[in-house]
């Protein structure tokens, strides 16, 4: 298990035992998770917000970063056959979004899976998991997107992994909405 600080400490790197075996299978699946949404259904994503802003504090280890120093921020939401199923909050340093990782800005609705699989330049680290806590920055951006629809945090299973390119990163965290396992479940 590994702790990386009070407001990070519900990441694990390895599986909780509350995890079901259909949860552990999407939180740890590898490869470009837009492939696997696609096997199950239409996809359709949409992009939420696209915007310069300061690095979480509670989020700063995941760059290896100082907290506060500017990042390029895109948070994405995609829908499988019409059901909001997986949220996306996905950032780097905003000198390497005009640098090595300037592609993101470029995406539109394209996923970020476009331009992280092809390249063999490109490293991805381990997968960290958790259930989410209200105060953790991907359920108050789910909250901000979603509003009063937003499912409560102690239901939104999340991931995330570090892209690596030149020692620069692009953090990427996925989070499932509640409504995803059903369809996951029907559709496979
Ligand atoms: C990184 C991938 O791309 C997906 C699309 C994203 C985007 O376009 O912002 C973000 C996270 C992913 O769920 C992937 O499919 O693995």
């Amino acid at each position: 298990m590994e702790l990386f600080s009070p407001y990070t400490s519900d990441w694990l790197a390895s599986p909780s035992p509350s995890f079901s075996q259909q949860q552990k299978y999407w939180l740890f699946r590898p490869g470009a998770l837009t492939a696997g949404l696609r096997e199950i259904g239409q996809v359709q994503l949409q992009v939420v917000r696209e915007q310069p802003q300061g690095l979480h504090p509670g989020e700063a280890w995941m760059l290896q970063g100082t907290p506060h120093s500017p990042i390029w921020l895109r948070e994405i939401i995609m829908s499988i056959d019409g059901t909001k199923s997986v949220f996306a909050r996905s950032f780097t340093p905003l000198n390497a979004s005009h640098g090595l990782w300037q592609g993101m800005r470029r995406l539109r609705t394209r996923p970020l899976a476009d331009m992280l699989y092809h390249d063999t330049q490109i490293t991805r680290s381990r997968f960290f998991a958790c259930r989410l806590r209200e105060q953790n920055p991907l359920y108050r951006s789910a909250r901000r997107m979603l509003g009063n629809d937003c499912p409560p945090a102690h239901r939104m299973l999340a991931r995330c992994s570090v892209f690596w390119r030149q020692q620069q990163p692009l953090l990427v965290a996925e989070c499932f909405l509640p409504d995803f396992w059903a369809v996951a479940a029907k559709n496979r």
